[in-house]
């Protein structure tokens, strides 16, 4: 069964603070969800195996641990999660980057695919999807179904801010799916916004409103 992570690290939270707040501009919005990325994944990659070898240093042999080979591969759903991917590699530089585009009807509140590209060898790959907002669910599970496909088999989902809604669904949807969320907000609105949220966050990020 995946487990629901509520990162509460105060650094994250006071981040956080800053991008709900309308006045934040374009640029300050971007950095910062750029920055909450890195200390999520930092938080995500707490599980990877390591192996214990020996490095010279200048004085003396140590006896350290290394990441035990596992493959990375970071996939945003776009457009959003593209602000999560930078801070994301700031800490797994090897980390190959797939790419979903996944629109929500606002009518329907459906997710709508229009691209995909994955590495080839993503079935081999530790995958984590990152999308700041996880509403009412749509757009992360079809993602997420659409990399089970693939063959994946280790997925985990990264938001920023969840309503409980979201979460519930993937939880139903895909029990085996580990969540990393830094809130869990109240409810969604009549319109799937998320309440108290931070608006439209591709919109934020790109300055589109
Ligand atoms: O959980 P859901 O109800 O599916 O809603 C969440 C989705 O909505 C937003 O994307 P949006 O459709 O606004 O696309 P954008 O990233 O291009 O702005 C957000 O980035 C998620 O992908
Ligand atoms: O509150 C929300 C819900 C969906 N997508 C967003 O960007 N924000
Ligand atoms: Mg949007």
């Amino acid at each position: 069964m995946g487990a629901l992570h509520v990162l509460d690290h105060p650094l994250l939270q006071h981040k956080l603070s800053i991008i709900r707040d309308k006045n934040t501009s374009v640029k300050e919005f971007r950095e910062l969800i750029s920055e909450i990325a890195t200390l999520m994944c930092y938080e995500a990659t707490r599980d990877l195996p390591v192996e214990v070898c020996e490095v010279e240093t200048p004085v003396a042999v140590a006896t350290v641990k290394k990441i035990a080979g596992k493959k990375l591969a970071v996939v945003p759903i776009l457009r959003a999660g593209l602000g999560m991917v930078d801070g994301m590699l700031t800490l797994v530089p090897s980390a190959k980057v797939g790419h979903i585009g996944l629109y929500r009807d606002p009518d329907t509140l459906e997710p709508v695919e229009y691209y995909c590209k994955l590495p080839k060898d993503i079935s081999e790959r530790e995958v984590y999807i990152v999308d700041p907002m996880l509403a009412t669910g749509g757009s992360a599970t079809a993602a997420i179904q659409f990399i089970k496909n693939y063959g994946c088999q280790h997925i985990k989902l990264m938001c920023i801010i969840s309503a409980p809604e979201g979460l519930r669904r993937i939880q139903n949807d895909h029990p085996d799916v580990d969540i990393f969320v830094a809130s869990v907000d109240e409810k969604l609105n009549d319109h799937g916004y998320i309440i108290p949220g931070l608006g439209d966050a591709g919109d934020r990020i790109f300055g589109t409103k």
